[in-house]
C-alpha cells in the first residue's frame, strides 16, 4: 500500500482498477528470493507437527547387572513401568475394597497416550462381602515425578490461582489455610506408641485410635481415586546416605507436587528406577475435609500420622508446609530411634569446615541467617546430627518472603525465579511484578526453592559436627540483648524452652507481644519427650566441645510500639563475629536476672545497643519487662522441673538453676 497524495491509500498501480494480480507461488529461479529457504516441515498434519515439538526423554541408564553381591536380574523398561504402576496402585488402593485402582501413566489430556492399566489385588480385610463399585471401573491417571515444565503446565491449566510471575516463578494460593494446623494434628496411639511417644499436656501428639486412621485414610484414598488424576513423587529425605529415607507422596494438585520436588532430595533417573517401595507415603487430600462426625475429629481439618503405617493422611488442609512439617515429625521420631538427633535449626559452613546450626521458632532468622553471601549453605530448616556430623534432612528452603528486598536477602531474592513456588503472595495482575509488602493474602507469604537456587549451597548437603550452635530469639518485649554466650547449662535451658515473642497482630493497632515456649524450637513436631532431645544435644556439644550462644533478632530500645526491630545488618555482623571466632574472645559480663554473658564490643555494631538497658529510656519499664519475661521463663519451665535429663543428674541440676535468678 502507498500513499497518494490526497492522504489516500491505494494499493499498486493499475491493481485496483484490474483486479489483484496473482500470487506468485512458484519461486522463481533467479537466486534472489532467499527468505524462504528453510525446508519444509516434515510433517503431513498438525499433529504429526506438534508431536515432532517434543523428543523422548533420554532413556535412563540400564539397572547394571553386577552391583552388590546379588546381581539383580535385568528387567526391561516394560516391566519396570508396570512394576511401578503396581507400587503406586498397591499405595492408593482401598482398604475396603478388592483392588488398587487402575491406574494409567500420563495425562489424561493426551488421550493418544497407550494406556498402561495396573491394579493389584489385596488382602488387608478377610472381607466376605466383595462388591465391585463404579470407582472400581474407572482409571485414575498418574503423574509420576512431573518435572517443573510439566507441573508449570499442569497448575496453570487445570488449579485456579496459579500465575507465572515476572521473575518465571510459579504464584499459587493455597486456600483457606495459610499456616500449619497444629489443634488439627493426630497421632494413632497403639500399643509401642502409647510408650514411646510423649502424650499429654504440652505435647504436640494428640491421640487418635488406628480404626480412625483408616476411616480418615479411606477418605482420602477414595477421594483421590476419585479425580482424573493424581501426582506422585518418590523422593529422598536426609542426605546422609546411611540414614535416607525413600518417601512417596500422592496429591491432587500440581502446586503440591512442585512444592515438594523443591523440598525433598531429587532421585537421580537411576536411583528412581530402583526406587522400590517407600519407607513413608503421604495421601494429601487436603481439597477435600475430614468428617466432623468421625471420632477425635474437632474441625475439618485432620493430618494424622500413623508410625507402625508409615502414612500420612492430609484432609482439610491445602497449605503445602503440612507435608514438610509431616515429614519433619517423622524424622524426629525415626532418627533418635538410631542416635540421630533431629533439629529443627539452619545450618551453614565456613571456607574451613566450621558448622554453625541456627535453632528458632518460626519467623525468628534460621533461613534469612543461614543464607549468607560468605558461607555454604548446608540447609535452612531441618537437620540431622549423627555420628557423621549433621546432614540436611530436605531439598530445598522454604523462605518467608514478606518485606523481602534484594539488599538485605540477596540470594533468597535470586531464588525466586522459574521452578520456585511462591505461596500466598500477591502481584500485580498486568506485569505480574511481586509485591513481596503485601499481606492481603497473608502475612507467612512463602517461597519454597530447590537448595541449588543458593549459588553457594554446599552440595551434598552435609557437613562436620558444628562449632557453633545459635539459639534465636525474636524478643518482642526488647529485653533479651542482641548476643549472649551462654554455658552448656544455659544452652540446654534455653533449648528446652524455645522462647521467642512476637506481635499478635497488626490489625488492630499495637498489642502486647506474645511469649511463646516451643520445647526443643519446634514442640509443633517432636515425638519424644522434650528431654530426650536435650539430653542428645547436650552430649553432642560436649563431646564436640560446641558453643553455645542466645541471639535476639526482635526487638531493641523497648517493646514492640515503642523499640524497633534489631537491624538485619547488625544481627548479621554479630552472627560474623560467632562464626569466625573473634565474639569468643571478647570481654565480656553478666546480666541480671538471665544471668548471661554479653559482649562488651562486636565489630561493626554499635556497642550501646549490646546491653539492651541502655536502649530504653524508660529504665523503670526496662526492669520490669525484664522481670516480666523472667517470670514467664520460670512458669513455662515448672513442667521440667521434674525430669532427669540423660544419665548425668549433675546436669539435670546445672540446667535447673540455669534459667533467670531473681
Ligand atoms: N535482625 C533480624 N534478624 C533476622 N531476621 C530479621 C531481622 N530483622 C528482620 N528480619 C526478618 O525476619 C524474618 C525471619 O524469617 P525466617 O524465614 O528466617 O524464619 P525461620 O526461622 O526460617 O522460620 P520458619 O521455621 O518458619 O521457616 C525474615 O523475614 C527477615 O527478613
Ligand atoms: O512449617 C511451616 O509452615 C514453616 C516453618 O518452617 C515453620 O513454621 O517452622
Ligand atoms: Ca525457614
Ligand atoms: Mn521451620
Amino acid at each position: 500500500m502507498a500513499a497518494n497524495g490526497n492522504g489516500e491509500f491505494s494499493f499498486g498501480k493499475g491493481t485496483a482498477r484490474n483486479g489483484l494480480s496473482k500470487i506468485q507461488t512458484q519461486k522463481k529461479n533467479n537466486g534472489i528470493c532467499h527468505d524462504d529457504s528453510a525446508p519444509p516441515v516434515k510433517a503431513q498434519t498438525i499433529d504429526e507437527l506438534h508431536s515432532l515439538q517434543k523428543k523422548r526423554s533420554a532413556p535412563t541408564t540400564p539397572i547394571k547387572g553386577a552391583q552388590g553381591p546379588v546381581a539383580a536380574p535385568p528387567i526391561s523398561d516394560e516391566e519396570r513401568q508396570k512394576q511401578q504402576l503396581q507400587s503406586i496402585s498397591a499405595s492408593l488402593a482401598s482398604l475396603t475394597r478388592e483392588t488398587g485402582p487402575k491406574l494409567v501413566k500420563g495425562d489424561p489430556a493426551r488421550k493418544s497416550e497407550t494406556p498402561k492399566v495396573s491394579h493389584v489385588s489385596h488382602n488387608y480385610f478377610t472381607c466376605p462381602t466383595i462388591s465391585v463399585s463404579d470407582s472400581a471401573l474407572k482409571f485414575t491417571h498418574v503423574l509420576y515425578n512431573l518435572s517443573p515444565a510439566e507441573l508449570y503446565e499442569q497448575a496453570i491449566k487445570y488449579e485456579q490461582g496459579s500465575f507465572i510471575t515476572s521473575n518465571g516463578a510459579l504464584a499459587t494460593l493455597s486456600g483457606a489455610k495459610t499456616g500449619r494446623s497444629p489443634r488439627d494434628k493426630r497421632v494413632v496411639k497403639d500399643e509401642t506408641t502409647e510408650d514411646e511417644l510423649w502424650w499429654g499436656k504440652g505435647s504436640p501428639n494428640i491421640e487418635m485410635d488406628e480404626h480412625t486412621f483408616l476411616v480418615n485414610r479411606e477418605r482420602a484414598v477414595d477421594y483421590l481415586n476419585s479425580l482424573d488424576k493424581v501426582f506422585v513423587n518418590d523422593q529422598f529425605l536426609n542426605w546422609d546416605p546411611e540414614n535416607r529415607i525413600k518417601v512417596r507422596i500422592v496429591s491432587a494438585r500440581a502446586y503440591h507436587s512442585l512444592f515438594m520436588h523443591n523440598m525433598c532430595i531429587r532421585p537421580t533417573p537411576e536411583e528412581l528406577e530402583n526406587f522400590g517401595t517407600p519407607d513413608f507415603t503421604i495421601y494429601n487430600a487436603g481439597q477435600f475435609p475430614c468428617n466432623r462426625y468421625t471420632h477425635y475429629m474437632t474441625s475439618s481439618t485432620s493430618i494424622d500420622l500413623n508410625l507402625a503405617r508409615r502414612e500420612m493422611v492430609i484432609l482439610g488442609t491445602q497449605y503445602a508446609g503440612e507435608m514438610k512439617k509431616g515429614l519433619f515429625s517423622v524424622m524426629h521420631y525415626l532418627m533418635p530411634m538410631r542416635q540421630i538427633l533431629s533439629l529443627h535449626s539452619g545450618c551453614n559452613m565456613g571456607k574451613d569446615g566450621d558448622v554453625a546450626l541456627f535453632f528458632g521458632l518460626s519467623g525468628t532468622g534460621k533461613t534469612t541467617l543461614s543464607t549468607d553471601h560468605n558461607r555454604y549453605l548446608i540447609g535452612d530448616d531441618e537437620h540431622c546430627w549423627s555420628e557423621n556430623g549433621v546432614s540436611n534432612i530436605e531439598g530445598g528452603c522454604y523462605a518467608k518472603c514478606i518485606d523481602l528486598s534484594r539488599e538485605k536477602e540477596p540470594d533468597i531474592w535470586n531464588a525466586i525465579k522459574f521452578g520456585t513456588v511462591l505461596e500466598n503472595v500477591v502481584f500485580d495482575e498486568h506485569t505480574r511484578e511481586l509485591d513481596f509488602s503485601d499481606k492481603s493474602v497473608t502475612e507467612n507469604t512463602r517461597a519454597a526453592y530447590p537448595i541449588e537456587y543458593i549459588p553457594n549451597a554446599k552440595i551434598p548437603c552435609v557437613g562436620p559436627h558444628p562449632k557453633n550452635v545459635i539459639l534465636l530469639a525474636c524478643d518482642a518485649f526488647g529485653v533479651l540483648p542482641p548476643v549472649s554466650k551462654l554455658s552448656l547449662a544455659q544452652t540446654m535451658y534455653h533449648f528446652i524452652s524455645g522462647y521467642t515473642a512476637l506481635v499478635a497482630g497488626t490489625e488492630e493497632g499495637v498489642k502486647e507481644p506474645q511469649a511463646t515456649f516451643s520445647a526443643c524450637f519446634g514442640a509443633a513436631f517432636i515425638m519424644l519427650h522434650p528431654t530426650k532431645y536435650a539430653a542428645m544435644l547436650a552430649e553432642k556439644m560436649q563431646k564436640h566441645g560446641a558453643t553455645g550462644w542466645l541471639v535476639n533478632t526482635g526487638w531493641s530500645g523497648g517493646s514492640y510500639g515503642s523499640g524497633n526491630r534489631i537491624k538485619l545488618p547488625y544481627t548479621r555482623k554479630i552472627i560474623d563475629a560467632i562464626h569466625s571466632g573473634s565474639l569468643l574472645k571478647a570481654n565480656y559480663k553478666k546480666t541480671e536476672v538471665f544471668g548471661v554473658e554479653i559482649p562488651t564490643e562486636v565489630e561493626g555494631v554499635p556497642s550501646e545497643i549490646l546491653d539492651p538497658v541502655n536502649t530504653w529510656s524508660d529504665k523503670k519499664a526496662y526492669k520490669e519487662t525484664l522481670l516480666k519475661l523472667g517470670g514467664l521463663f520460670k512458669r513455662n519451665f515448672e513442667t521440667f522441673t521434674n525430669y532427669k535429663i540423660g544419665k548425668d543428674n549433675k546436669l539435670t541440676e546445672e540446667i535447673l538453676a540455669a534459667g533467670p535468678n531473681f
